[in-house]
């Protein structure tokens, strides 16, 4: 009994936030991660926050952590980023990705990998070199999809981003090699840690390990050879290669073939699902549908080339409704529904004492289903962001973080959605069938069978 009320009762310079920490080692893991419907707040949070308020302490995955619903203390944990805190994720969801990834890299060096990241991530590089290919592309795929009558939209989507970076990130491969490098990006996901309560989560963790090894050693292979041949291209890896040779570089080798796999597999994992969901609300809501139809046609009308594809002025300035529809697809998704932080040192927020070494789980979703910041929240309606700034995040929508760490590839994923809406409202007729397209939280949102869209072309078009 002194065990467990040492477990129950951990040391602290301080007032600790109240909670209770489940059974010795395991915590209250399982009820954190048991699967919920996609219409309501986890019973797990929503019966702690009931008994002990929006901060409170716990025990996941082993770690002593105190989890944060309220807003105020979610910003505060994400500014002090490298000062009290530092990003740190459970090793089961990064290690995949080895040491040397920017989940591992504080300071400086997360500073200029941050900086190479947006070099290919960036506004500049996705108006100049990635969005004609990301519109070709999806207009051609679309078209094949439309063919066959019926897709997976996630599968559809994750193949199309990979058809088209995978040679914006390293151009000229042999296109043995090139296949087997877009396997190995499409074959990452996190999925298997959202559904590590399910069998399936071992081949899914199976499936990643193997592509991150593979895909890594086969990055290592072309950058070695490219060193030595001292041959120019113009691709991300070349961008990497003069990082590296810049005097006083922070990065390393290892760290760049890293980056490179990493920002490869996320894009497309990450794009994917929130395609996915936003596809979802536009079919379940025909005033929506109707609306986008109108804005998409409109700038369809007003194009003066008509054989070219979407503008990056068309996606700035012309897409208004399609953004408030990306936010509020992105609002209900949730889709990164924690962020994890670890205090460096003790720290006092609201009263409490965060002891140094101690988790912090940063929890969004609480704030986005808030109905006194958001009137019937677990409702669709993008009119709620009329008039709203659409493009930045604050302490209320917090979607793509906040701080240092926030999104390195939120304006890639607005564009890729907003194309691949454009093209779907203005060309097609679909429908997703009800049972194929369930969605559970986990408590991340996870499509167990997919997302099954029927799909034909308009006979006007
Ligand atoms: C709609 C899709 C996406 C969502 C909802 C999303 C969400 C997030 C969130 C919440 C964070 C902050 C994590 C934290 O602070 O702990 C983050 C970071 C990050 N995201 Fe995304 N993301 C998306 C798409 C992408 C894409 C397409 C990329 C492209 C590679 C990307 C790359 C990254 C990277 C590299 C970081 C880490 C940044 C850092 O550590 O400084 N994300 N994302």
């Amino acid at each position: 009994s002194q065990l467990w009320y040492q477990w129950s009762n951990p040391k602290c310079n301080g007032k600790l936030p109240p909670g209770s920490m489940g059974f010795p080692i395991i915590g209250e893991t399982f009820d954190y991660f048991k699967p919920h419907g996609f219409y309501e707040i986890s019973p797990f949070l929503r019966n702690k926050m009931l008994k002990y308020g929006p901060l409170f302490r716990t025990n996941i995955l082993g770690l002593k952590t105190v989890v944060s619903t309220d807003m105020d203390v979610n910003m505060e944990i994400l500014r002090q980023e490298n000062k009290s805190f530092n990003l740190s994720y459970p090793d089961g969801l990064v290690k995949p990705l080895g040491k040397d990834s920017l989940f591992f890299k504080t300071g400086n060096v997360h500073k200029h990998i941050k900086h190479i990241s947006m070099r290919l991530l960036g506004s500049e590089n996705l108006k100049r070199k990635i969005i004609k290919d990301m519109d070709r592309v999806t207009c051609e795929h679309l078209r094949l999809k439309a063919g066959e009558g019926r897709f997976d939209v996630k599968e559809a989507v994750s193949s199309l981003i990979t058809a088209y970076l995978t040679p914006k990130v390293i151009s000229n491969l042999k296109q043995e090699t090139q296949t087997k490098l877009m396997n190995n990006f499409k074959a990452f996901s996190f999925d298997w840690f959202r559904a590590s309560y399910a069998l399936s989560a071992g081949r899914g963790l199976y499936n990643t390990l193997w592509a991150c090894r593979e895909g890594m050693k086969l990055i290592k292979d072309v950058y070695t050879r490219r060193k030595t041949s001292r041959e120019k291209h113009d691709d991300f890896l070349e961008t990497t290669i003069e990082e590296l040779e810049k005097e006083g570089s922070f990065v390393n080798e290892n760290v760049l073939v890293s980056l490179i796999f990493t920002l490869s597999c996320i894009t497309q994992d990450t794009t994917s699902k929130a395609t996915c969901m936003a596809v979802k609300f536009v079919s379940e809501n025909p005033k929506v549908l109707a609306e986008l139809k109108r804005e998409h046609e409109a700038i369809l009308a007003s194009r003066k080339d008509k054989e070219g594809g979407v503008t990056w002025e068309e996606y700035r300035h012309e897409m208004t409704f399609t953004n408030m529809v990306i936010n509020e697809s992105l609002r209900m998704t949730n889709l990164a529904p924690m962020m994890f932080r670890r205090a460096v040192k003790d720290v006092k927020i609201k009263g409490y004492t965060i002891p140094g070494g101690w988790i912090v789980m940063v929890i969004p979703s609480v704030v986005h289903f808030d109905p006194e910041i958001y009137e019937n929240p677990f409702e669709f309606n993008p009119w709620r962001w009329e008039g709203k700034e659409l493009r930045s995040g604050s302490k209320k929508f917090m979607v793509f973080g906040a701080g240092i760490r926030q999104c390195a590839g939120s304006e890639f994923a607005r564009l890729q959605i907003s194309i691949f809406l454009h093209h779907l409202v203005t060309t097609y007729t679909f429908s997703l069938s009800k049972e194929d397209c369930e969605v559970i939280r986990v408590p991340g949102a996870l499509f167990p069978n997919g997302i099954s869209m029927n799909i034909s072309k308009c006979c006007s078009t």
